[in-house]
């Protein structure tokens, strides 16, 4: 390993937080702490960097122990952005950049012109050189981060340390930062060590994930090895609701209790109806789900009943079934608007069945479909779930179906 740390301990007032860390990263890759707050991953990196005095073990570059280093020394291996918002009084952003040449100036800290050079290439590469002039205390936390990364850069550094760089950053600088940590990486060697917030981040920027919890290391590895649901669940403690990695959405706990509301799902398009059946606090069924499908992976969460098939088959008779009858018991059917096809035709049959017995169908579909002229086109989700709400709270007027009559459609559809 190029960068290491061998049976680090660290903590506060002389009390260890944790202990026995021993972890790693090649030259050219990217390590990453995710944990849950307070789980103690600023503490581990500000001992790495030794704004922290660490308790104990050793931090290695290339072999060599850090406690070795002068702070000049330390600063031309490694350099930091941390979460502490530094305040240069009347400083530009020039200047604060330029500030990360100092391993390289003489006493008088005077840029030569490869230094100037330096600093704008690092304005350039997190663009910020259009704030060159600016007072660095009258930005915002987002252009202040970038600011920092490139006085992190303009270090030129073998490593570089980032406490939550992503927390301040908009969804294109987010981007934009991890594709200038993945391009030094391979285009300089640089080693990143970093903690994130977002695990869904993690998964995609990381060689290394290093999962902290409860004042331990609670596993560490390559994140497609190490990383599940599961693993999330139990690091971060989730009860109530979910978090999916390979789709890296969070989904909130579902209402509980007897589906007034039936959805017929797939390719994705349930799952905007289930959230929003789930912020109207409706409990809801929903079938035929196919496995494959990514709406599966939201309604495991949000459904409080699921009708399934495996994937690419049609559904057990006994399901087929039970779906139509509940689909037929229920106050509406919503037809999400999914294709029909070999695959999934007794979706199709399930929403007939529905609407000969009786049930409004709402569907979201633009054509109209074959013997289902029934259904009632929405051109939104939102029209659509009023409607179902209404519906769902015994306002619709509509028929309620008779058991015989969902008995006789379903005899018809199975
Ligand atoms: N200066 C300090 N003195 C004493 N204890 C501290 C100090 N700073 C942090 N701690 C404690 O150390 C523990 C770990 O904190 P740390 O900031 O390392 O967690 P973290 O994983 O980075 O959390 P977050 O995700 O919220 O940033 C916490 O219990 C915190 O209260």
């Amino acid at each position: 390993m190029y960068f290491e740390t061998q049976k680090l301990s660290v903590g506060y007032h002389r009390r260890p937080l944790i202990e026995d860390i021993d972890i790693g990263i090649w030259q050219g890759g990217i390590l990453c702490l995710i944990g849950p707050n307070g789980s103690g991953k600023s503490t581990i990196l500000r001992s790495i960097t030794r704004h922290l005095t660490k308790l104990g073990g050793v931090v290695a570059i290339g072999g060599r122990d850090l406690d070795g280093m002068s702070d000049k020394e330390l600063a031309r291996h490694v350099s930091v952005v941390l979460t502490d918002r530094i305040e240069p009084e009347l400083m530009t952003c020039w200047e604060v950049v330029a500030a990360g040449r100092y391993p390289y100036t003489n006493h008088f800290g005077k840029l030569s012109r490869e230094d100037q050079r330096i600093v704008e290439d690092s304005m350039a590469r997190v663009n910020a050189l259009e704030l060159r002039e600016q007072r660095f205390t009258e930005l915002s936390d987002g252009q202040k981060q970038r600011v920092l990364l490139a006085r992190a850069l303009c270090q030129q550094p073998e490593v570089i340390v980032l406490d939550e760089p992503t927390s301040y950053l908009d969804i294109r600088h987010k981007i934009e930062l991890l594709d200038i940590l993945r391009e030094m990486t391979a285009s300089r060697g640089l080693s990143v060590v970093l903690s994130l917030h977002e695990v869904d981040l993690a998964t995609k920027l990381a060689d290394v994930v290093v999962l902290v919890k409860d004042n331990a290391i609670f596993r560490c590895g390559a994140p497609e090895d190490v990383l599940d649901d599961d693993t999330i669940r139990q690091l971060y403690d989730i009860h109530d609701g979910s978090f999916n990695l390979l789709l890296g959405s969070v989904e909130l706990c579902g209402a509980a209790g007897e589906p007034r509301v039936f959805v017929v799902p797939g390719e994705g398009r349930g799952a905007p109806c289930f959230r929003a059946l789930q912020k109207r606090g409706l409990p809801f069924a929903t079938g035929i789900l196919q496995r494959c499908d990514v709406d599966w992976a939201v309604a495991e969460t949000l459904a409080a009943r699921r009708y399934e098939a495996e994937s690419f088959s049609p559904p057990a008779p006994d399901t087929l079934r039970a779906a139509v009858a509940a689909a037929c018991s229920s106050a509406c059917v919503v037809d999400s608007g999914a294709a029909i096809g070999p695959y999934n035709r007794e979706n199709l049959e399930l929403l007939r069945a529905a609407a000969g017995a009786g049930v409004p169908v709402l569907t979201l579909r633009r054509e109209r479909l074959e013997s289902l002229e029934a259904a009632r086109p929405f051109d939104t989700v939102r029209a659509l779930m009023d409607e179902a709400a209404r519906l769902a709270a015994g306002k619709g007027g509509g028929v309620c179906p008779s058991s015989g009559a969902a008995s006789g459609a379903i005899a018809g559809t199975v």
